[in-house]
Parts: C-alpha cells; structure tokens; sequence
C-alpha cells in the first residue's frame, strides 16, 4: 500500500513555498509520496487572472522533473466545476484505492475554514490531513483540535503566494528566486501574467 498526500491548489504559477512543503512531507513524514493535485476551480476563488489548466499543469510538470517522489494529478480536469476536494477524493478511491492510501495535506490557515468544504465530517472520517503551520488570522475550530486524523507537521514556514508572484511580475520586479528556474522560464517565455 503507497501513502500518497495529496496537496490540492490552482499552481497559478506553482512556486517554491509549494515545492518545499511537498519535499517537506516526502522526506520527513511517513508518506511515499505527494501528488499535486491542479484544480481547475477552487470552490472559493474566481477565475480571474487563472491560466488554463493545461498550462498550470505544464508548470508543476516543470517544477517536479528532478523529484521522483513528487507527481501531477489532473484527475480533476473532467470533473464538474467547482471542484469540490470531497468529490475527487471519491475518483481517486476508484482509480487507485487499491493499493495507494490517501491523505490530505493542507496549510493552517486552510483548517481555519475546513468546517466551510463540502461535507468536511466524510473527508476527516476517510482520511488523515497533514497541518503543516501557515502565518494567518483567526483560530483552528475546536473540534479540530486534538483530533487524531489530525497530523501536525513541523514544515518551514514560507510566507509567499502566486498572487504575489502574478502582481510582481506583471509589475516588471524580478520574481526568479520564487520560482524553480524552469517554471519561471516557461512563463517568462510565454509571456504569462504580462
Ligand atoms: N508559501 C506557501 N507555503 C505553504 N503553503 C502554501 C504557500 N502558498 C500557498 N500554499 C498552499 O498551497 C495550496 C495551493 O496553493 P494555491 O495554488 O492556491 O497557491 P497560492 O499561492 O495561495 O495562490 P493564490 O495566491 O493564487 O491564491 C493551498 O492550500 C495554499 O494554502
Ligand atoms: O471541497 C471544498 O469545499 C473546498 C473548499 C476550498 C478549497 N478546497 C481545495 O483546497 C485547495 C486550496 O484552496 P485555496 O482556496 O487555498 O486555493 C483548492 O484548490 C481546492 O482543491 C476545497
């Protein structure tokens, strides 16, 4: 049985703070491996400025080359939008339940809201998340607290997001840093977020 985290996100761009949980979680946790999975549309953000999934997809294909334990999931492309992470859990139980185990990996500041997602009790009953901590407001629910399927994570903490990287450079600032080098070279090139 593989145990496979999963790591859910629009990747619009993906960028380094992804890649450092990811490898975070592959190197230093129980988990054989982590699949990226694009969402062509998180439930609670607009479309604006989103690039195709074919080329969001492109970019995390880049950004995992030289990773063997880190993989693309475009599972969610053919599923009904938005895409709610219950139901492509769901498809991914029938694709590959029979010999992978699958967990969920998600930021502090995202378990702040997860009493918001679709049907949250059958995820949590299901499967484990991995909380990896996240600079943000508010306070985890209660009944997130001492929760067992609840895996805290000791992952650096780093403070970047793709909107930022999105306004930086379309602002002519120099992101590179933020971004493997071959992702920033594929957007650079095709003159996304311009
Ligand atoms: N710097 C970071 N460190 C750790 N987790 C991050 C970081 N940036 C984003 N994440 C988390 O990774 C997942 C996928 O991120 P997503 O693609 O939505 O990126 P984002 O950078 O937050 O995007 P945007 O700025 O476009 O909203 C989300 O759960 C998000 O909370
Ligand atoms: O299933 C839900 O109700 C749900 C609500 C919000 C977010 N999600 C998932 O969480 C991922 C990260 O969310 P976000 O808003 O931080 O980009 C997003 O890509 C979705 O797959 C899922």
């Amino acid at each position: 049985m593989k145990k496979v985290g999963l790591f859910f996100g629009t990747f619009n761009p993906i960028h380094i703070g992804h890649l450092v949980i990811a490898n975070h979680l592959v190197e230093f946790s129980d988990l054989d491996e982590v699949w990226f999975v694009i969402t062509p549309q998180s439930p609670f953000k607009t479309k604006q400025s989103l690039l195709d999934d074919h080329h969001r997809y492109q970019m995390v294909n880049e950004a995992i080359q030289d990773y063997p334990k880190l993989k693309p999931s475009t599972i969610e492309f053919d599923l009904p939008q938005p895409n709610y992470t219950v139901d492509t859990l769901v498809h991914l139980e029938e694709k590959y339940g029979k010999d992978h185990h699958f967990s969920l990996i998600m930021g502090e500041d995202n378990l702040k809201s997860f009493h918001k997602w679709k049907n949250y009790e059958a995820i949590l009953e299901l499967h484990d998340i991995y909380v990896y901590p996240r600079v943000s407001h508010g306070e985890v629910e209660h009944r997130f607290k001492d929760n067992p399927k609840i895996i805290k994570v000791d992952a650096p903490i780093m403070e970047i997001s793709s909107t930022f990287i999105r306004n930086a450079h379309h602002d002519g600032k120099n992101i590179r840093p933020l971004l493997p080098y071959a992702v920033w070279k594929y957007m650079d090139e095709m003159n996304f977020y311009r």
